[in-house]
């Protein structure tokens, strides 16, 4: 069966100097796959190439089989990428409820025009969309936070809405960026069962990270990148073994 997502040779240089260089690699439905490296190794230009925010100097990007290379942010979006942020990114003074129906944007239906003349039909929609992000809340065990602001919140919470943002659009494909960065190892954890579930779900989700203990314990296959090229890839007990990656972490 085919990986949701494939990369194939894919490059970006910057002004010559290559960021990310001929990385191939795969990402099936329902596991966890990581991508891991030291600082500058390349990991965000991949996601970035992956979401559509920087362009290919080479190679391919495959979504579900097809060729999404050339696709922009909002095509790749509506096709079912979604991601989180390395700096979370929601709206302070807004509710936490607020922020996740926020999240639904590319699933509603009844037109602006209809929003703005308050029709029933966006009543009705805005309705369905405040259930549906409630039960993304009770999902998270946020419920109880529904009417808080979102910028008072904990880190660990924060990153939940941000989760729950990417989730509201029901993606194929879910790639989190750090997502445990800054955060002690219980919130980790907490954090590492959600992400097992939404694995479970069917979606492909690609894991980011430069901390490795939490990455060993999540996924089911490791590709490590150091100085924008693959060094190793593998199950993760036999990547973490690698002289290579060991060498490339100390160095770092
Ligand atoms: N827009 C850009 N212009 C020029 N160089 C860039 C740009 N974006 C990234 N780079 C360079 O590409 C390399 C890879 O950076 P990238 O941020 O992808 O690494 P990373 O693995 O995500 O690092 P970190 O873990 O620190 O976030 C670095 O040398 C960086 O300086």
């Amino acid at each position: 069966m085919t990986a949701t997502l494939v990369l194939q040779d894919v490059a970006r240089h910057f002004g010559g100097v290559p960021a990310v260089d001929k990385l191939s690699l795969q990402v099936p439905a329902g596991q966890i796959t990581g991508l891991i490296g030291p600082n500058g190794a390349g990991k965000t230009t991949v996601v970035n190439l992956i979401t559509g925010l920087l362009h290919l100097s080479s190679g391919k990007v495959l979504l579900d089989g097809r060729d999404v290379s050339r696709d922009e942010a909002p095509e790749l979006a509506r096709a079912g990428v979604a991601r989180t942020f390395q700096n979370i990114r929601l709206v302070p003074d807004a509710s936490v409820l607020e922020n996740v129906v926020a999240g639904f944007h590319r699933h509603e239906k009844a037109g602006l025009w209809a929003n703005l003349l308050g029709l029933p039909s966006a009543r009705a929609e805005a309705k369905r969309l405040n259930e549906r992000a409630m039960a993304l809340l009770e999902r998270f065990g946020m419920t109880a936070l529904a009417e808080h602001r979102a910028g008072g919140l904990s880190y660990g919470h924060q990153r939940r809405i941000e989760m729950m943002r990417a989730l509201a659009t029901e993606p194929r494909l879910l790639l989190l960026d750090e997502p445990v960065a800054g955060m002690n190892d219980a919130e980790a954890e907490s954090l590492a069962g959600i992400f097992r579930s939404v694995a479970a779900s069917g979606v492909a989700v690609l894991l980011i990270e430069h901390n490795m203990r939490f990455v060993m314990s999540l996924c089911a296959h490791l590709y490590v990148l150091a100085s924008g090229r693959l060094i190793a890839e593998g199950l993760p007990e036999a990547v973490g073994r690698d002289p290579k990656v060991v060498e490339a972490y100390l160095g770092a």
